[in-house]
């Protein structure tokens, strides 16, 4: 796992949902969970589970919610952590297991283990409220993940790859709780049981540190599960204060710039673009203001011509001078970095001596900022064309799914719209910035020898 949910640093308030309708805590597992915190010692007026349409669950205010106040303070006893696990009945074989296992694996097998224990476990409120699945790419058939930008599938294959390792190394560990469970074991901590807790985990979580336990091994321990709370959605616009607040010790999350009645309360789960949200949390935020198409090396290669002499040296160079990654599109066009690495493509073999001060900003001549641009708009071409292409797959396969993988293909559809409104943004820019080309002014390459 990369990161936890969303962290201590984030900074959330409220946003306006296009529309809140149907209210949830008249339903019994939220009037349960409401019930059960509330005897921990927490209670909240202002913000109600709610069912949106734009986001799914989420928290609605009941009340105008002022900037700078709180819009939620959790005590530290309703805070699933570590210490919370360390203390369970499922303590005791944590602390004897050896060599000690991760936080993450201390969290993730109880909750398997709360969530077999059914009506009797301790957090039987908390865990009925949690998600049955996730859209989270791990969910992911080889069908689906084909139709992901390539970097995100790259990403996407390691994840699985990681749960499967972590499955598969903690597998002694879980069987050591048979003595827990009426069933075999290994009926309880199936691969699917480790993929939802780690799931679970990586979507809900809060960034809190711990004193680090001699139990556990020494992977950082800042997972927090916090009920009620992680009903927050995120969106990227927003602002808040978020973090533990060791004097009240209750977790807390000031707003900004407050939020209306009736609106949904958004937090901020971090600078994410699509492609992170999408890998971490299953879900992709329209007109994310962090988001970008990223150029791959085999895409950049498309525009590249073999008879160049030096363009093997020249991917090198770009290489070693850590630009040929984060290489985009996005809605103001191609990136600073994108433009930067196709002028260095695009010199003639005389222009050798100046590949350093292109990476420092400069340009050359108006033929090669020229050929910049046709070779910027002919990526951006292929992206818009491989985007439809995808697009089109994901609603033939959308007519015959149901259920999770239905779920699953929307994700994905929206995170190629959004790369494609991108790309058509950039494509404008690159059309019209051809059309106004200025002419050429010697001084933008005054000090270059070559
Ligand atoms: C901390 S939970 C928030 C509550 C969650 N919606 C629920 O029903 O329990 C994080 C998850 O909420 C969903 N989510 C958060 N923000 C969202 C948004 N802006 N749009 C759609 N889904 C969102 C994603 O599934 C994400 O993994």
């Amino acid at each position: 796992m990369t990161s936890p949910g969303y962290d201590a640093r984030m900074v959330a308030e409220s946003g306006v949902a296009k529309s809140a309708n149907m209210t949830l805590s008249h339903e019994v597992p939220f009037a349960d969970l409401r019930r059960w915190l509330k005897q921990k010692g927490f209670s909240s007026k202002c913000l109600i589970p709610a069912s949106f349409t734009d986001t799914g669950r989420g928290l609605m205010a009941t009340q105008p919610i002022k900037a700078n106040e709180l819009v939620i303070s959790l005590p530290e006893r309703c805070l699933l952590t570590t210490s919370s696990v360390l203390k369970s009945y499922i303590g005791e074989y944590i602390k004897r297991w050896k060599p000690p296992v991760s936080p993450l694996i201390a969290l993730c097998s109880f909750l398997i283990a709360e969530r077999y224990h059914g009506d009797t476990a301790e957090w039987s409120p908390y865990i009925k409220v949690l998600p049955k699945s996730y859209t989270c790419p791990v969910y992911f058939s080889n069908d689906i993940m084909d139709l992901l930008p390539l970097d995100v599938r790259i990403k996407a294959a390691s994840q699985k790859e990681q749960l499967e390792e972590l499955y598969f190394s903690s597998l002694p560990f879980f069987l050591s709780l048979q003595p827990i469970f009426a069933e075999p074991v290994d009926k309880v901590f199936t691969q699917d049981a480790v993929r939802w807790a780690w799931c679970s985990v990586n979507t809900r979580t809060v960034y809190m540190e711990h004193a680090q336990s001699n139990f556990l091994s020494q992977e950082k321990d800042v997972f927090a599960l916090a009920p009620y709370l992680d009903l927050l959605n995120h969106r990227p616009d927003v602002q808040v204060h978020a973090g533990f607040n060791e004097l009240s010790r209750h977790y807390e999350i000031r707003s900004v710039h407050g939020c209306k009645k009736f609106q949904q309360a958004f937090i901020c789960y971090g600078p994410h673009d699509n492609q992170r949200l999408l890998l971490e949390y299953g879900f992709v935020a329209s007109g994310n203001q962090h988001s970008a198409v990223y150029v791959d090396l085999g895409t950049l290669k498309l525009c590249l011509s073999e008879t160049d002499s030096q363009l093997h040296q020249k991917l090198l160079f770009l290489k070693d001078n850590d630009f040929l990654r984060n290489l985009t599109f996005g809605v103001d066009g191609p990136s600073w970095r994108l433009m930067t690495a196709l002028r260095l493509l695009s010199l003639e073999p005389k222009q050798y001596s100046c590949w350093k001060h292109i990476l420092l900003g400069a340009a050359v001549s108006q033929d090669r900022e020229d050929w910049c641009l046709h070779k910027a708009l002919m990526l951006c071409q292929h992206l818009c064309d491989d985007n439809s292409t995808v697009l089109s797959k994901i609603s033939q396969l959308k007519g015959g799914a149901d259920g999770a993988r239905l779920e699953q293909l929307c994700v994905v559809e929206s995170l190629r719209r959004e790369e494609r409104a991108m790309l058509e943004r950039s494509e404008q820019i690159l059309k019209n910035t051809l059309l106004s080309s200025s002419p050429w002014q010697p001084n933008r390459i005054k000090n270059m020898e070559y």
